[in-house]
């Protein structure tokens, strides 16, 4: 009863008998889970492992993104709009732990990770199929991508789908289209499969609706929905790249590319929904 012994006292009705009861463990499938860590370094680095587990991680979290955002876009295109908003706040707190995630591969130093980055061979993040999955979902098509992923039948078939489907974005302008809003033919028509490219017709209909809130509570809370999941996702690339640099430098990726010296710095110049910064500029005028 008292924690003076410094024991706290189980209680008679807690429940030990696992024999023929589902355990915790049984639930999560904890005995897959935590049997899928598998160093190849020999002998075993003991920093492998976090680097390991940090990629596990941000493998589970981008399930749920996926989950959560692919339920975002339905929603929206059921005209749900509330639902698609609670589903967008919680895409934005996964964002931040996989953000802040990164201060624990921070402490990896650069020459921890060179001894075991040879084992790593050709495999990079680059070949992580649900990243590019929501890469997809949020509008960064790139059919270029889908090579890589020749050799896995059922992440091609994922992207594939994705690639030809709307994003987040599509159906949004098509909502705010049934919502009445003057959404330009450009916008509903475009190739969804094809790269978002900025389609300056859409501007005077997102300044209009910045300009006068009091009218358009609703669409102003989706646009700025859309420029926080735009920024978190920013922060994530930025980390991604800073860590790089931190870690290898300027060095070459083990997937082919020029790593931190370019190829990812450019990711920073990608932007999901560039009418809705765009319009900021002119926004006063
Ligand atoms: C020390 C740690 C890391 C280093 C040095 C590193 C390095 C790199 C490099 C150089 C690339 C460019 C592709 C290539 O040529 O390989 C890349 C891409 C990528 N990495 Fe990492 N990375 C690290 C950790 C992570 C972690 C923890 C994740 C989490 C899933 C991750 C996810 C990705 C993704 C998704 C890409 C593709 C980015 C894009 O297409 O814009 N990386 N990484
Ligand atoms: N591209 C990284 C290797 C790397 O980080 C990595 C290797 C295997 C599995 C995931 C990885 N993470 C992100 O790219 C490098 O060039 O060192």
């Amino acid at each position: 009863m008292s924690a003076t012994d410094g024991t706290r006292k189980i209680e008679d009705d807690v429940v030990t008998d696992f024999s023929e009861k589902m355990s915790y463990g049984a639930y999560l499938g904890l005995d897959t889970l935590l049997d899928s860590q598998h160093p190849v370094s020999e002998p075993e680095h003991h920093d492998e492992l976090l680097f390991i587990i940090q990629h596990q991680t941000s493998e589970l979290w981008l399930k749920l993104f996926l989950h959560e955002i692919r339920a975002a876009r339905a929603a929206i295109a059921a005209d749900d709009i509330r639902v698609a908003f609670k589903r967008i706040a919680r895409v934005k707190h996964i964002q931040a732990t996989l953000t802040e995630q990164w201060s624990v591969l921070a402490t990896l130093t650069p020459a921890e990770y060179a001894e075991f980055r040879g084992v790593l061979g050709n495999s990079s993040g680059f070949q992580s199929y649900q990243y590019r999955a929501v890469e997809f979902v949020l509008g960064n098509k790139n059919a270029g991508m889908l090579k890589v992923f020749e050799s896995d039948p059922s992440a091609h078939r994922l992207l594939e789908t994705l690639l030809g489907e709307p994003t987040l974005y599509d159906e949004f302008w098509r909502y705010l289209y049934r919502q009445g809003y003057d959404v330009p033919a450009s916008a509903l028509e475009r190739d969804v499969s094809a790269p978002y490219v900025r389609n300056d017709e859409l501007i005077p209909l997102v300044k209009a609706i910045y300009e006068n809130v009091e009218q358009h509570w609703t669409a102003y809370e989706a646009f700025e929905e859309l420029v926080d999941l735009e920024e978190s996702f920013q922060l994530w690339r930025f980390r991604h790249l800073r860590t790089v640099l931190r870690v290898i430098g300027m060095k070459k990726g083990t997937g082919g590319s020029s790593g931190g010296a370019g190829f990812l710095q450019r990711a920073l110049e990608l932007s999901f929904f560039p009418e809705l910064f765009a319009a900021r500029t002119e926004i006063g005028t």
